[in-house]
């Protein structure tokens, strides 16, 4: 086994996000026998069910969960703060964020990771000046993310920025990198690529946008650990823009996608492994900003113009409440405005779409 094979056996089991719960578990209970609380710990991943199902503060006792997520609460930064000794010696205190897993994982070795860490100690807007309003437009592969975000770009003047297009430039640009071409061998099978590169690769984009009113990000969170990594290492979004879809329809988008475009992850098992990551994460995904009360969600099987139409009321009124409309909505009738905050009944299987692949 060469090195980039015991790599990508680690990312693929999840064995980098198994250690950091571990490690969370243990700074926080502080075990007389570590190896038993280990044993213990491993033990409850079997029941769980697998790495998989490992979350970050799976370990963590319920009265040390001082991270209320779902509540609008304490932010992942200072939950680590509270947890991190106040000894200012204390190796991890820098960056007050937990230790790098970056040893067990494939960022570890290459030219990235220095920059990563640099990166996490500015932050991404400069402080002096009004943040930038942050859209995140969610919705599963073929639900017409990239179509809508860009439609939001062109009506408000935001910026726009697509994860899936910054992550296939890089590869491009950086064909003959070992951890590029690991991500790009990631991507075609239809896995999503590592977290903390992903959360880097948007860090770095967002920095060399100077000062836009507003930035759309496409295909950000995929689920609920990149959401909170994203509060807190970016910022709390104003808007994320759910896309709503029936299942089949995703498949025959798709489907028209691979013929028109030929991009190697719309091949039939990579589509199969992207509909099946989404119904895996896409219910606690839009449960956890429903209850920030962030999320507004749209029946994207119709027409492109009829979501777009739905999308710009609700952009104009929560984005934008006191303005008049923005130029050319006032062709668009309020009453058409879609529930917010809510899953919307698509009348067709939005259901199926999260829950039966
Ligand atoms: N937020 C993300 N986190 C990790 N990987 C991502 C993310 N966004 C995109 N990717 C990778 O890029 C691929 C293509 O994404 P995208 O162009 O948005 O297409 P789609 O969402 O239609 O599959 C995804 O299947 C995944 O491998």
């Amino acid at each position: 086994m060469n090195t980039n094979d015991a790599k990508e056996y680690l990312a693929r089991r999840e064995i980098p996000q198994l250690f950091e719960s571990l490690l969370n578990g243990l700074m926080c209970s502080k075990p007389e026998d570590p190896v038993e609380y280990l044993e213990s710990c491993l033990q409850k991943v079997k029941e769980l069910g697998g790495c998989d199902k490992v979350k970050w503060d799976t370990f963590v006792s319920q009265e040390k969960k001082t991270l209320p997520p779902l509540n609008g609460g304490q932010s992942r930064r200072s939950f680590l703060r509270n947890v991190m000794p106040e000894n200012s010696n204390f190796p991890y205190r820098r960056y007050d964020r937990l230790p790098p897993i970056h040893q067990f994982s494939i960022e570890s070795d290459t030219d990235l990771s220095e920059t990563a860490e640099l990166i996490e100690e500015y932050e991404v807007f400069d402080p002096t000046r009004p943040r930038p309003k942050i859209i995140l437009v969610i919705g599963g592969p073929g639900s017409g993310k990239g179509t809508q975000s860009l439609k939001i770009a062109e009506r408000y003047g935001f910026q726009y920025i697509s994860v899936g297009e910054l992550l296939r430039k890089k590869i491009h640009s950086t064909s003959s990198n070992r951890k590029w071409s690991l991500i790009a061998k990631i991507i075609t099978t239809g896995e999503l690529a590592p977290q903390e590169t992903t959360i880097t690769e948007i860090k770095q984009k967002l920095m060399q946008i100077p000062d836009e009113e507003g930035i759309v990000i496409d295909g950000f969170p995929r689920d609920v650990a990149q959401a909170l990594s994203f509060e807190d290492q970016i910022c709390t979004p104003d808007l994320v823009v759910f896309l709503a879809c029936a299942n089949q329809r995703l498949k025959e988008r798709l489907l028209k996608r691979a013929e028109q475009q030929g991009r190697p992850d719309d091949n039939v098992k990579a589509t199969q492994r992207r509909l099946m990551n989404f119904k895996q994460n896409a219910a606690p995904l839009v449960k956890y900003f429903q209850e920030k009360g962030l999320i507004m969600t749209f029946d994207a099987d119709r027409d492109e113009d009829e979501v777009f139409y739905d999308i710009s009321m609700a952009v104009d009124n929560k984005l934008f409440p006191n303005k008049e409309a923005a130029a050319g909505s006032s062709d668009l009738d309020p009453s058409m405005i879609l529930d917010t905050g809510e899953i919307i009944d698509t009348g067709s299987d939005y259901e199926d779409q999260v829950i039966k692949i």
